[in-house]
């Protein structure tokens, strides 16, 4: 099935995308109807931008290779909180528009939520993947309208099936921090699972959505994972299978770790001042890896418009790399990779129970303000997510 969906998704690929004049449609979606329901915000500031509505525009397929899923499970990141306050906000416009056609338009009414667990309500005539009614996950990028609504409209490629054994609640807590934690380990780091076996690999935060899910990933491949976090948090992170804790909150956790067996592999959940000495941690000269998710990436397209800042982000990651080289490792910014054919491993890897979602705190849909709260307080012990459809309607 799987070697099916990367033929058919090299096929949409090579299509131009070209407006859809047909869709197959789920025999119960509710198409004709204009609107939906959805939390908005109309412009960027703290949690009381927050607004329902029960007349947000239905999501339309526009181009052949999309499918748009009604949302039964939503989950949060602090991506979210970031973004509610207008992070990104110029990358992301160029993203959506990247001609700056439509000069007038604008974000607002933005949705926001990044995970969705659903099910195929339609799909666009080149979708061969999958069908109405099939029971999905996705990762959705940042520049597309969100999952914090009834409906959402995605790229086929963007979406996975959900894992048969979670209910969409516990599955939507895995596709984001999934998808980034592929990117990151995957294709920037470039393990896999057959040459992660010999590798010690530190993470640096493993307390929260990315953390808990790399845990699980790196040990599901045989390799040695240590993991900084407060000390409440070592139960859990042990739980999913870390092999040396370190408590970051009591003591000097440089010279804690220091003390330990050089890494191959560090993996920077929390950035700030740690990259300046735990890039020292890693085995020189060996192609050991630093990537780092905390970057200053956005914030400076944000600050300086997306040519100056492009070429700051240029000037300051060359610099950074070039630094790290000399001491014999290399240096890296990660990034969130929307990817159904990643998600489609986790999937298989969550239903062979070596994968396991880690849900922090459900709330209801008409709590979303709560729960971005919640998000917003910090010190996650994995993912927060919204139920949209209750449990016994799916
Ligand atoms: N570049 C990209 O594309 C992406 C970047 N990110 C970024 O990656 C980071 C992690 O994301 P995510 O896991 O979702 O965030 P979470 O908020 O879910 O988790 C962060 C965790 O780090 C812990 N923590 C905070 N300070 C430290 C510290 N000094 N040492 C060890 N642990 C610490 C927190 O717990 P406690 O405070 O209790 O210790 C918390 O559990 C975020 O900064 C996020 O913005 C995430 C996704 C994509």
């Amino acid at each position: 099935m799987r070697v099916f969906r990367k033929l058919v998704c090299a096929g949409v690929c090579l299509r131009l995308n070209k407006p859809t004049e047909g869709v197959r449609s789920f025999s119960t979606c509710p198409r004709l109807q204009a609107v939906m329901q959805a939390w908005v915000i109309d412009h960027y500031g703290d949690n009381s931008v927050f607004r329902f509505t029960k007349n947000a525009a239905f999501p339309s397929i526009l181009y052949p290779n999309e499918v748009i899923v009604q949302v039964h499970a939503a989950a949060l990141n602090p991506l979210d909180v970031n973004m509610r306050g207008g992070y990104g906000a110029a990358t992301m416009a160029m993203k959506r528009d990247p001609l700056n056609i439509n000069k007038s338009g604008s974000e607002f009414p933005l949705i926001l939520g990044r995970d969705v667990s659903g099910v195929i309500m339609e799909c666009g005539l080149d979708v061969a993947y999958f069908k109405p009614g099939d029971q999905v996950w996705a990762a959705i990028p940042p520049w597309k309208q969100g999952s914090l609504s009834e409906f959402v409209v995605l790229s086929a490629n963007e979406v996975s099936h959900k894992p048969k054994s979670l209910s969409h609640t516990d599955a939507v807590s895995i596709p984001y921090v999934a998808a980034t934690a592929w990117s990151a380990l995957v294709n920037t780091a470039s393990l896999n699972k057959d040459n992660c076996s010999k590798k010690r690999i530190l993470i640096l935060g493993g307390s929260g959505g990315v953390g808990t899910f790399a845990i699980q990933l790196l040990k599901s491949w045989g390799g040695h994972v240590t993991v900084t976090c407060s000390q409440n948090a070592e139960g859990l992170v042990r739980s999913l299978g870390a092999d040396e804790v370190v408590d970051y909150s009591s003591g000097s956790v440089e010279r804690k770790l220091s003390a330990k067996d050089k890494f191959d592999v560090v993996l920077d959940n929390v950035g700030g001042e740690t990259e300046k000495w735990a890039s020292a941690l890693l085995r020189p000269w060996s192609g050991a890896k630093y990537v780092t998710l905390v970057t200053p990436f956005l914030r400076n397209t944000d600050r300086l418009g997306l040519a100056d800042g492009m070429m700051q982000n240029f000037v300051t990651i060359a610099t950074k790399a070039v630094k790290h080289l000399r001491t014999g490792v290399h240096y890296r910014w990660g990034f969130f990779s929307p990817s159904g054919s990643a998600l489609d491993d986790v999937s298989e890897m969550v239903d062979a129970g070596k994968i396991r979602p880690v849900v922090e705190k459900t709330f209801s849909f008409s709590q979303v303000p709560q729960a971005m709260e919640k998000v917003e307080q910090g010190h996650a012990r994995g993912k927060i997510v919204v139920t949209v459809v209750e449990a016994q309607e799916e």
